[in-house]
């Protein structure tokens, strides 16, 4: 008998990668299994203070729950091309349609002496920090900092489970990552009933390597798996990750770039915190010599005509931007 059971995104314990221990080799062959079979798996023993987690809720909860027209203060406009600041209600697009949820979009803090600000490369600059809760500068930054430290470590470890140098990933894409980290809060939906906004994010792909995302205890992330689609639920202290449309290119599609969505199905607002790790943006992202691992599972073959991850040419930088330009069409204006 055929069965049954419904597949569920892996859990993996990496502390043992975050300690560069003797057994990296089996938490990098986890992870190996999970990128090829979901694109998807949870995190466990990172090394994230659960401190840290809270704080970042709280004053999530705090901001959030301020009048719009404060919010609006550090609205995205005035971050201009760095694509920093807050969005209202419906204001995102994916797949063309308005999402029902707001947010903030936060990045690296460069000064405006840093040459990349100076040349003003797009998506490069400073935050914009509300005024209260003030605390939100101190524990945002720290939060990028420490995400990008276990960036770092996963990328030894995915390319660990390629067979390639550690330092694969770092060497010529992620020493200077682009990170873009952004907190969001879908509100129920009965709280917005006359807004045609059917998914808190539609079906997507992440644009580059890695996401590592915090979700709260509301869940409401769903992930589309080979044949059909699957509850990613909260699970405490746990991070999701999940493979971008760079890290698919890069493999030839043997660690796929998944489509996943949002729906918040509850009567209460749900927070997420997903925090991207991606090449740096100006890099060209080229396929891998992967003949050491023998010729591509048939059931990825498909992926190589269809997704034009693989046709695309150019650097990291092009194809966020492209990307970027169809969710929000007023930021390409600022960039233009
Ligand atoms: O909020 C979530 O759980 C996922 C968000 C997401 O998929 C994204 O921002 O790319
Ligand atoms: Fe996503």
């Amino acid at each position: 008998m055929k069965n049954e059971t419904t597949p569920s995104v892996p859990l993996i314990d990496i502390s043992e990668l975050i300690r560069k221990g003797s057994g990296q080799s089996e938490v990098a062959r986890q992870i190996g299994s999970a990128c090829r079979e979901y694109g998807f798996f949870y995190i466990a023993g990172h090394g994230i203070s659960t401190a840290l987690q809270e704080q970042l809720e709280a004053l999530s909860h705090d901001f959030f729950n301020r009048p719009e027209s404060e919010k609006m203060r550090i609205r995205m406009e005035l971050g201009g091309r760095a694509w920093r600041g807050y969005f209202p209600l419906g204001d995102e697009l994916t797949s063309g349609k308005p999402d029902l949820k707001e947010g903030i979009y936060f990045g690296e803090e460069l000064p405006e002496e840093d040459e990349r600000v100076q040349a003003k490369i797009p998506l490069h600059g400073a935050n914009l920090f509300p005024e209260a809760p003030d605390s939100m500068r101190q524990v945002v930054l720290e939060y990028i900092r420490r995400l990008t430290e276990l960036g770092h470590h996963l990328m030894r470890g995915i390319a660990l489970s390629l067979d390639l140098d550690e330092h694969y990933f770092s060497d010529r894409y992620t020493a200077d990552p682009l990170v873009l980290f952004r907190i969001f809060h879908y509100p129920s939906r009965e709280a917005h009933a006359g807004l045609d906004a059917p998914w808190g994010v539609g079906e997507h792909t992440d644009y580059g390597v890695l996401t590592i995302l915090k979700q709260d205890h509301i869940g409401g992330l769903q992930v589309k798996t080979q044949d059909q689609w699957i509850e990613a639920p909260y699970i405490p202290n746990t991070f999701v990750c999940n493979i971008g449309d760079m890290l698919d290119r890069m493999t030839g599609g043997r660690y796929r770039s998944t489509p996943h969505r949002v729906l918040n199905r509850t009567s209460s607002g749900r927070f997420s915190f997903p925090f991207f790790f991606d090449p740096n943006f100006s890099v060209r992202v080229e396929p891998i010599d992967l003949e050491h691992l023998g010729p591509l599972p048939e059931k990825h073959q498909d992926r190589w005509d269809g997704a034009d991850v693989h046709a695309f040419e150019g650097s990291y930088g092009d194809y966020i931007l492209h990307k970027v330009s169809k969710v929000f069409p007023q930021l390409k204006r600022a960039v233009d």
